[in-house]
């Protein structure tokens, strides 16, 4: 990649205060979809070859370099690589879980999501849901998998209000995601995990920039919006897909998925 092209006066704004003091900038990234091309199955998602080097290569130049993940957070330094860079670290479980040079930080998941993890097999049953809707247990969370099925969407569709319901009796949340909906703790979104993250630095970063794909990503596109409220330059990277159209809609800059992030990230390693 080029230099990196903004579609709006702040993301271009936000680009060249990176350029300019990098080592002042918070960076933060989404996972899967966003660094890790997306898959069927789950568990066989891993890192775009070249993000772990490029992310490896922007460590040392700027102020923080951050993931924020639906992913609990050893699974997404495994699945990524990300063991050996300096510097990272990787707030997981939406912030609840928080990794950082090899250290790992877990709290005990609320009652609610066991009630769930007992209570999900009847309900599934109840719905109909086809043979093939995979349920990942994240410890933390249940995700409600459909993108295996003959029709993922229309899978999705019949289980979004009993999963909803079940969220409402046993105290939890559904996130909503690319053929997945998650039942998860309340009170911890990605903007609130990428703001507090900024926050506990406590330096006012010289820019910030984020980049996603998936519903959940908007919290913290949300927080990028509020720190430029707040005089901080900011950018917000879709990293594209057919599949969600949500992000582009307020993003700055649009890349072609995973490809295209690494290449950003290697044209900010470049102060291009
Ligand atoms: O916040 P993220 O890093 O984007 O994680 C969100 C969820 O991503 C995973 O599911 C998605 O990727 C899978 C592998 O490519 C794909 O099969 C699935 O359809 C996608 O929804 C992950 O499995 C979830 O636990 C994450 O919360």
């Amino acid at each position: 990649m080029n230099s990196p092209r903004s579609l709006t006066a702040a993301g271009s704004d936000g680009l060249d205060a990176i350029r300019d003091t990098p080592a002042g900038a918070v960076l933060g990234f989404d996972f899967d979809g966003t660094l890790a091309p997306i898959v069927d199955d789950p568990s066989a998602a891993r890192a775009h070859p070249g993000a772990a080097p490029a992310l490896a290569r922007l460590a040392p130049l700027v102020g923080s370099l951050v993931i924020v993940t639906g992913r609990p957070a050893a699974v997404a330094v495994e699945y990524g690589g990300f063991a050996g860079i300096d510097g990272l670290v990787v707030l997981g479980q939406y912030g609840r879980e928080r990794w950082e040079s090899g250290t790992l930080t877990v709290p005990e998941p609320p009652a609610g999501v066991a009630e769930a993890r007992a209570k999900l097999p009847g309900v599934l049953g109840a719905a109909g849901a086809p043979p093939e809707t995979y349920v990942e247990d994240k410890g933390q969370a249940l995700a409600v998998h459909t993108r295996r099925c003959a029709e993922p969407e229309v899978a999705l569709e019949r289980l979004r209000s009993i999963l909803a319901a079940l969220a409402e009796r046993t105290g939890l949340v559904v996130e909503p995601g690319r053929f997945v909906l998650e039942l998860r703790p309340p009170g911890m979104d990605k903007g609130v995990a990428l703001r507090s993250f900024i926050d506990d630095r406590g330096a006012r970063p010289s820019a910030v920039l984020f980049a996603g794909d998936d519903l959940g990503d908007l919290a913290a596109f949300g927080a990028v919006e509020e720190l430029r409220a707040e005089g901080v330059p900011g950018v917000k990277v879709c990293s594209g897909s057919t599949e969600v159209t949500a992000l582009a809609d307020r993003a700055d800059v649009i890349v072609d998925g995973p490809p295209g992030v690494v290449a950003l990230l290697d044209a900010l390693a470049r102060r291009e």
